[in-house]
C-alpha cells in the first residue's frame, strides 16, 4: 500500500488537522525508499517485487525495505511523531529526512530544498544548524561539565566563548537544570542527563528537533517528566519537532499528528483522535484497542443533531471538549451540553451518545432507535 499525506481519515476531521494543513511544509516526503540488501537500488522500480510483503521480499531478493514508498509532510510548528513496533522502519525513516541515512529513492526536500541534491558541506551544515538530532543515547562528553556540554554544538559551529556560555547556560536553565551547571553526566542522573541532551539540541537554535526514542531508557516516571518538558517547550516555542516512540501512550500525549508504521510503510497517518476513533484497518484497530476514547476523542465525534428547542439549552461546551470532561459536565448538569463553536450552535451530547462513545458503539442514537 502506499502511504500518502492524505492517508489521514477524512471520516472526522479535527481542528487539528484543519489547522496544520494552512501550515507551511518543513519537510515534504515522496515516495521515499529505504531498501537494505543486495542491489537494494533496483526494488523500489521493480513491480515485480514491489508488492511482496517483507518476508517474501526477504526470501526472493535478500532486501529489506525498511522505508517503502512514504510519504508525507512534517508542518511548521506541529509534533509529528513516528510511532509503530521494533523494526517497522520509524528510525531509518527519520535518519533518511537528514540523510544520515542515504534514501534509495523518492523526492525529499526541507523548506523547499532537494536534500538528496546538497553536498557534504550543505548537509552538515543542515545537520548542525536546521535540523538537530537529540538520541535515545544522548553521547553526552564525560569529562566536560553540564554547560559546557550544551555548548558543544555551539562550538562546532565556532560561536565564540562568551556567547556560547551565555547561550548554553539559558538552555541549562530553561530545561529545568539551573544550578547543576557544574556537574559532570556522571553526576546526573539518566532523567537529568536527557535534559543535558536536550538543551544541547536546543541551544544551536534548530528549526526541527528530531527525537529518535530519547526517553525509552527512562523509568515512567522521569520519562512522563521529560515528555511534559517536551509538550512545555513547544508550547513556549512553537518548534517543529519529529518524535519517534514505540510508546502508544507517549504518541497520544505528545503528537499533533501521527504516522503509524508498520513493516516499512505508513499505515495511517493523522491526529490522536483520528487514529483512535478511525483505525485506517485492523492492524491499527487493534494497536488502540486499550486505550481510553473518553481521553483521546472530543465532543465532535460524539456529538448528534440538534432537535427543537435544545439550541439554547443546558451546558454549552467547545467542539475540542474531551469526552471525559463532557461526560463530568453532563453528569453535572443531568441533561445533554450543546457543543457550540463561535456562539454556534453544532450538535448535542447527551448520555446516550457519551455512552457510545466510551463503548465503542459507533452509530448514533437516533439509528438504535430507528
Ligand atoms: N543497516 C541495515 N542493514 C540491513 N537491515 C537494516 C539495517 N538497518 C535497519 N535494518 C532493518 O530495517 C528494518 C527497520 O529498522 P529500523 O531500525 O528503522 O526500525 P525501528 O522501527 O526504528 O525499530 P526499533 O524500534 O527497534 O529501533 C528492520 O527490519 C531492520 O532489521
Amino acid at each position: 500500500m502506499a502511504s500518502t499525506a492524505t492517508g489521514a481519515s477524512a471520516a472526522n476531521p479535527s481542528k487539528k488537522t484543519a489547522a496544520t494543513e494552512d501550515r507551511e511544509v518543513v519537510f515534504s516526503v515522496r515516495h521515499l525508499w529505504k531498501v537494505f540488501g543486495p542491489k537494494a537500488d533496483k526494488i523500489p522500480d521493480d513491480t515485480s517485487v514491489t508488492g511482496l510483503n517483507a518476508q517474501e521480499l526477504r526470501e526472493q531478493t535478500g532486501c529489506t525495505a525498511a522505508v517503502r514508498d512514504v510519504s508525507f509532510d512534517v508542518h511548521k510548528g506541529e509534533v509529528f511523531v513516528v510511532m509503530g513496533l521494533s523494526g517497522s522502519g520509524k528510525s531509518t525513516l527519520v535518519r533518511c529526512l537528514t540523510r544520515l541515512i542515504e534514501p534509495t529513492s523518492g523526492d525529499l526536500e526541507m523548506d523547499g530544498e532537494d536534500v538528496r541534491a546538497m553536498d557534504r558541506g550543505t548537509l552538515r551544515e543542515l545537520r548542525r544548524r536546521r535540523a538537530s538530532m537529540v538520541f535515545q543515547h544522548f553521547g553526552l562528553l564525560p569529562h566536560r561539565s553540564v554547560v559546557d556540554n550544551v555548548a558543544y554544538g555551539l562550538e562546532i559551529q565556532g560561536v565564540n566563548k562568551s556567547e556560547r556560555r551565555e547561550r548554553a547556560t539559558e538552555m541549562v536553565e530553561k530545561v529545568g537544570l539551573g544550578g547543576l551547571e557544574k556537574r559532570r553526566p556522571g553526576q546526573l542522573s539518566g532523567g537529568q542527563q536527557q535534559r543535558v541532551g536536550l538543551a544541547r539540541a536546543l541551544a544551536v537554535d534548530p528549526e526541527v528537533l528530531l527525537f529518535d526514542e530519547p526517553f525509552s531508557a527512562l523509568d515512567p516516571l522521569i520519562r512522563r517528566d521529560m515528555q511534559e518538558e517536551v509538550v512545555r517547550l513547544h508550547r513556549e516555542e512553537g518548534r517543529t519537532m519529529v518524535f519517534i516512540t514505540h510508546d502508544l501512550a507517549e504518541a497520544l500525549r505528545l503528537g499533533d499528528r501521527i504516522a503509524l508504521m508498520r513493516d516499512g510503510e505508513i499505515v495511517q497517518l493523522g491526529t490522536p483522535e483520528e487514529i483512535v476513533g478511525s483505525p485506517a484497518d485492523d492492524y491499527v484497530r487493534d494497536f488502540v484497542r486499550d486505550v481510553p476514547r473518553e481521553q483521546v476523542l472530543t465532543v465532535r465525534r460524539a456529538m448528534r443533531p440538534v432537535q427543537d428547542g435544545e439550541a439554547d439549552q443546558g451546558p454549552a461546551l467547545g467542539p475540542d471538549t474531551l469526552i471525559s470532561d463532557a461526560i463530568e459536565a453532563v453528569a453535572r448538569s443531568g441533561g445533554a451540553a450543546r457543543v457550540v463553536d463561535d456562539g454556534r450552535c453544532l450538535g448535542i451530547v447527551d448520555h446516550a451518545c457519551l455512552l457510545n462513545v466510551v463503548a465503542r458503539v459507533d452509530h448514533r442514537p437516533e439509528e438504535v432507535a430507528a
